[in-house]
């Protein structure tokens, strides 16, 4: 991995207080000077100024004395520390974002930063995004729960968006390195924890909402209400926006900035596509847009990918990004990670991997892998633990709804009780009455189970886990990877 940040010039503590405004008290001298900030004790550096937040488990102030051996030199908080000179405000989470930004010398200001949010669609937009800013012959960065990857490197993400003072890390080492332009995901978390607060986006780009984390925002509106920050004139310059359905509708009747709309569906949208062919070797459709119609040849599977290039071409468009270069670039990507994955051992039946874990998900991609057979469609699915529990029983009934076959596994179970995650799902999913339904808790057993039962002709999905590479039982982590566990299936399938 090569994307450290790179040591800033020395911030006397006052200063910092100064920047923080007149609610801010200094506990200590302020005769300190910080040269980074860090609201994780475990990646503090020395020189750091550490922000201790309150969290949903975990109060960053029970870490002070990790931060100090790892070299903090002053804290940000709630209340004062007696390990090292603090800085109190009412709200430390809310502080973090711009002051990193100060801190590491405003990087997004000297990037054109694409912002991707929306339910299901964000990391292959940025994805696509990447690959068209590259096509252009635009030095460009990626941040994704995937990876982070700037012009001189790569590493393993640790969330969707990352914390408020790694990501303006992140963007000035990306700043350092030369990259001009970031396609990054912004969840709905990242937006309500104040991750992105301090980031100046040259765009804003919506793909679609649909229910999924209600855990965390209990319901659509506030989900939604936390997207729609991402668009306020604040916050970004520009924003592209997908209007196929009602929350997008209502973001761009809203929006302040200019903006442009695309769609798959209607004629009405700035940008929209059409004649969409979606078969096993790739898609293609034609885009319709302000500089006239081009056909669009991509080699990701699935017509949900036509929504996700729509996002990345007009976001491009509202940038004024050469569309030619661009397009080349989005046409050259040939997979995302985990997301419709195929994986081919030279088996006679079509066999993924992908990411859906929500009915919006499902309800765009079953389709699809309909269409690819005259055969049966067969689904391994479960639900992950410690997130919305509303979401497993929908999630068990379209599976049944859309698949001949449904085997119900463990996903990553986290604390819950993983019998519990597939009673649910399988519950619902024997409701239906249309699919068979089989319980396998070991994923590995799954998915060899639904290999077994394919018939040449037939399709395959594991879905749920994406390009994950640990499955987690709270206190058991084991390393898993669905992609791998498929490919030896069908090996040993064909083998038997
Ligand atoms: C809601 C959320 O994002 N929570 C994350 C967050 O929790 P938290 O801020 O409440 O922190 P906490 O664990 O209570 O700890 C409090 C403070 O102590 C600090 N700390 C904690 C332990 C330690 O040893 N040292 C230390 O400094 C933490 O950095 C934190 O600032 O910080 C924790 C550790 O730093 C994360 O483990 C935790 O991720 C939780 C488990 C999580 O699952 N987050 C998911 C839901 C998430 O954010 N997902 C979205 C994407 C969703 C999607 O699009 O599908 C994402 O952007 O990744
Ligand atoms: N435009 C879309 N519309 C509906 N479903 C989609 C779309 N794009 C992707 N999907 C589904 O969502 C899954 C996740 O895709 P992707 O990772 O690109 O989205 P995401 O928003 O980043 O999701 P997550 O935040 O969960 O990683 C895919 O595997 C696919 O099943």
């Amino acid at each position: 991995m090569s994307i450290d940040c790179p040591s800033r010039p020395p911030t006397p503590l006052r200063e910092v207080l100064r920047r923080l405004g007149g609610a801010a008290v200094l506990f200590g001298t302020g005769e300190e000077v910080v040269t980074g900030i860090s609201q994780d004790s475990r990646l503090v550096r020395p020189g750091d100024l550490y922000a201790a937040l309150p969290g949903q488990r975990w109060h960053g102030a029970a870490f002070a004395a990790e931060a100090v051996s790892h070299g903090a030199v002053a804290m940000l908080s709630d209340h004062p520390s007696e390990l090292l000179p603090t800085i109190v405000v009412d709200d430390p989470r809310c502080a973090v974002g711009p002051l990193a930004s100060a801190l590491y010398g405003n990087p997004s200001g000297a990037l054109d930063v694409y912002g991707v949010t929306g339910t299901n669609g964000k990391t292959s937009t940025a994805y696509l995004l990447e690959a068209g800013l590259r096509g252009a012959g635009i030095a460009a960065g990626r941040i994704t729960g995937i990876t982070v990857r700037g012009c001189c490197g790569s590493r393993d993400a640790v969330r969707t968006t990352p914390e408020a003072s790694e990501l303006q890390q992140t963007l000035a080492a990306f700043k350092d390195q030369g990259v001009s332009a970031v396609a990054m995901e912004v969840s709905s978390h990242g937006l309500a924890l104040h991750r992105v607060d301090g980031t100046s986006f040259g765009v804003a780009v919506f793909t679609n909402l649909a229910r999924d984390h209600l855990d965390f925002h209990k319901d659509m509106d506030s989900y939604f209400a936390a997207k729609a920050r991402l668009f306020s004139a604040e916050r970004c310059a520009t924003a592209a926006i997908g209007i196929d359905d009602e929350f997008g509708r209502r973001l761009a009747a809203t929006v302040s900035v200019p903006r442009l709309t695309f769609s798959s569906k209607s004629v009405a949208a700035d940008i929209y596509g059409d004649d969409v062919h979606a078969d096993e070797g790739g898609t293609s459709f034609r885009l319709h847009g302000p500089s006239g119609t081009t056909t669009i040849r991509l080699r990701l599977l699935g017509a949900h990918q036509v929504d996700n290039a729509l996002a990345a071409v007009t976001a491009l468009t509202v940038r004024g990004v050469d569309l030619d270069g661009a397009i080349a670039g989005i046409e050259g990507l040939d997979t995302v990670p985990g997301r419709l994955e195929a994986i081919d051992a030279g088996q006679p039946f079509l066999a993924f991997v992908d990411y859906m874990h929500n009915t919006g998900g499902q309800r765009r991609l079953f389709p699809y892998l309909r269409s690819l057979t005259r055969g049966k469609v067969i689904v391994v699915i479960g639900a992950t633990g410690n997130r919305d529990p509303g979401k497993r029983a929908p999630l068990g009934t379209t599976a049944a709804e859309l698949a001949d076959i449904v085997v119900v596994t463990d996903e990553s179970p986290f604390s819950e009780d993983a019998e519990v995650l597939r009673d649910d799902v399988a519950g619902a999913a024997r409701r239906v009455k249309t699919a068979e339904v089989l319980v396998v808790p070991e994923r590995g057993e799954a998915i060899a189970t639904a290999v077994t039962l394919a018939a040449p002709g037939d399709v395959v999905v594991v879905a749920g886990r994406g390009s994950d590479a640990v499955q987690d039982f709270g206190r058991v982590r084991r390393p898993f990877d669905d992609r791998v566990a498929l490919y030896d299936a069908v090996l040993r399938s064909a083998r038997a």
